[in-house]
């Protein structure tokens, strides 16, 4: 929130002038006079650095050292009037603005004709952002750090807000939703909502810029429902996507095991079933299972018999015989990560996904949707360290001019520009396609080109991530201040070169997938 407007006294000059000295400091921050006589001992700082400026204009030597965040915080505490004919022009923005730096958001919402958004789009983008700066966003760095989970409250926030709903997309599960008294962000109707909505769903929660805390508000979700919502037989899917979309309950998607990442085929995991016929006796182990140590439910791939036709999905509930470690992530605790032991966990036959010996057609159909969601989001956190760098850049001063006027840095910011531009414009293409199919058209027919689009998705990543490293300098490896969102981006946007695929099997899965379109009487 930007400081609100002060109807405080008016000072000249001289007058501002004449209070600089230790026990008597004040400041000038862009046209507003800030007494710091108390808070100099106490500043972070140090105190010298303000006695050099007191009674002075130190608006330069603010922006060049501090995030704004910190006039939201400690302005309006000390901030004692404004300086006679001069007026503020550092811009607040409100909650819900769109930003208007230069490649801070796509084209479409900075005024640029796109064939893809309409009102719709552009009212729940609005809403959506509220609700995350608003909501989300203030106490995210203070969770992340301490590595608490989202609450229960945040979780019913987001549920009843209809972001859950939200993030996993278009579907029949809107309208039950919102027939239950849900309602969708921006007052978007079920009918209304498309690929787009959830794509900006996403984006807007991955704009918080707090890596481990945000995917603690959901991602385990956005993976783990689709199973249950598109295999799971009816009494028990209505049931379950009920609670877990209102936020009463938690789910996420538990595949990978210690020794099968991206070779699925070689989970280990048992189900196998009781003499009675009425319950698979689960027995194993799950690794790296986002969320997976604050879940009440986990779409679990078992092995119910021998290879690919082997592997069968579970809707497990969390019970005794079910237990969560946390691992240690470079993400915060915040997400949940989580190493699951099963001995002995009863699950019964009616919480199969899909059939016996199906798991490996519904994994696979699920990974789509995921490496999609995957790209919206770090396409999002991209974007976010662009306007980072260009804000920075503008910003730091270094040889007596800013950092932007060195042509070295106007290279780097092109190439990350360009980048982030030309993956954004393939998401947006693709998105565009997922409209016009259904779920299981676009499985078939979209799985290449997702898994092209996240291995190069993340393979720019890799590169925005050493650019903009080489731009915040030191800041780029410090926690807080000015680099948080460079700093957090570095050190985890490899999860997304890891997780739902590696960026290997993208490669390969992408080019087999075109391999198999190839028409051999096709020659040069
Ligand atoms: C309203 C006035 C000010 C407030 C409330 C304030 C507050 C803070 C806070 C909270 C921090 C640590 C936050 C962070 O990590 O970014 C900080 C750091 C710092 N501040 Fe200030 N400050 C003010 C003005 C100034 C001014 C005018 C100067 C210099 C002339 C200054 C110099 C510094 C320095 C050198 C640091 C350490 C930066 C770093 O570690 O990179 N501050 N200040």
């Amino acid at each position: 929130m930007p400081p609100a407007p002060k109807q405080k006294q008016e000072y000249t000059l001289e007058q501002v002038q004449a209070h600089n000295s230790e026990d008597d400091l004040w400041i000038i921050i862009d046209g507003r006079v800030y007494d710091m006589s108390k808070f100099a001992q106490f500043h972070p700082g140090g105190a010298t650095v303000l006695y050099d400026v007191a009674g002075q204009d130190a608006t330069e030597q603010f922006y060049g050292l501090h995030r704004q965040s910190v006039l939201v915080k400690y302005g309006p505490k000390y901030e004692i009037g404004t300086v006679k004919g001069q007026t503020p022009k550092v811009e607040f923005p409100a909650p819900g603005d769109i930003s208007k730096v230069p490649y801070a958001e796509a084209g479409g919402f900075q005024g640029l004709p796109s064939p893809y958004y309409n009102e719709s789009h552009h009212e729940f983008r609005k809403a959506v952002r509220i609700f995350c700066e608003n909501e989300l966003t203030k106490d995210a760095v203070t969770l992340d750090d301490s590595g608490e989970y989202p609450t229960d409250e945040t979780w019913e926030k987001m549920g009843r807000f209809g972001l859950l709903a939200s993030r996993i997309g278009p579907g029949p599960h809107l309208n039950a939703f919102c027939k239950m008294g849900g309602t969708l962000p921006g007052g978007i109707k079920p009918e209304e909502f498309d690929y787009f909505h959830e794509m900006i769903a996403h984006e807007e929660v991955s704009k918080i810029a707090v890596p481990g805390y945000v995917d603690g508000l959901g991602s385990g979700m956005v993976i783990g429902l689709p199973p249950v919502l598109y295999f799971g037989k009816p009494p028990l899917r209505d049931r379950v996507v009920a609670e877990v979309l209102s936020g009463k309950k938690k789910i996420c998607l538990a595949i990978t095991e210690a020794g099968a990442g991206s070779d699925v085929a070689a989970i280990t995991t048992t189900a196998k079933l009781s003499p009675d016929g009425k319950h698979y006796i689960v027995n194993g182990t799950k690794k790296w299972i986002t969320n997976g140590g604050f879940c009440d439910y986990f779409s679990t791939a078992v092995r119910t018999g021998k290879g690919h036709s082997g592997i069968t999905m579970l809707l497990i509930e969390r019970q005794e015989g079910l237990e969560t470690d946390p691992i240690k992530t470079s993400y915060s605790p915040s997400a949940g990560t989580a190493y699951i032991t099963f001995e002995n966990v009863k699950v019964p036959v009616e919480n199969v996904l899909g059939k016996e010996g199906q798991g490996f057609q519904v994994i696979m159909f699920n990974f789509n949707h995921e490496r999609w969601c995957i790209v919206a989001s770090v396409t999002r956190a991209m974007r976010l360290v662009v306007e980072e760098c260009f804000k920075w850049s503008h910003q730091r001063k270094v040889f007596n001019k800013m950092l932007i006027e060195q042509p070295v840095i106007r290279q780097k910011m092109a190439s990350m520009i360009s980048e982030v531009e030309s993956v954004h414009a393939w998401l947006e293409s693709i998105t565009h396609q997922m409209n016009q199919m259904d779920y299981k058209e676009a499985a078939l027919k979209l799985a290449g080109p997702i898994a092209l689009l996240k291995l190069r998705c993340t393979r720019v990543a890799h590169n925005i991530s050493d650019d903009s490293c080489q731009i915040f300098g030191g800041r780029a490896i410090t926690k807080t201040g000015m680099g948080r969102v460079v700093e957090g981006f570095h050190r985890t946007y490899k999860f997304a070169a890891i997780l739902g695929g590696s960026e290997e099997i993208m490669a390969d899965l992408g080019v087999r997938q075109a391999m198999r379109a190839f028409p051999m009487n096709s020659k040069l």
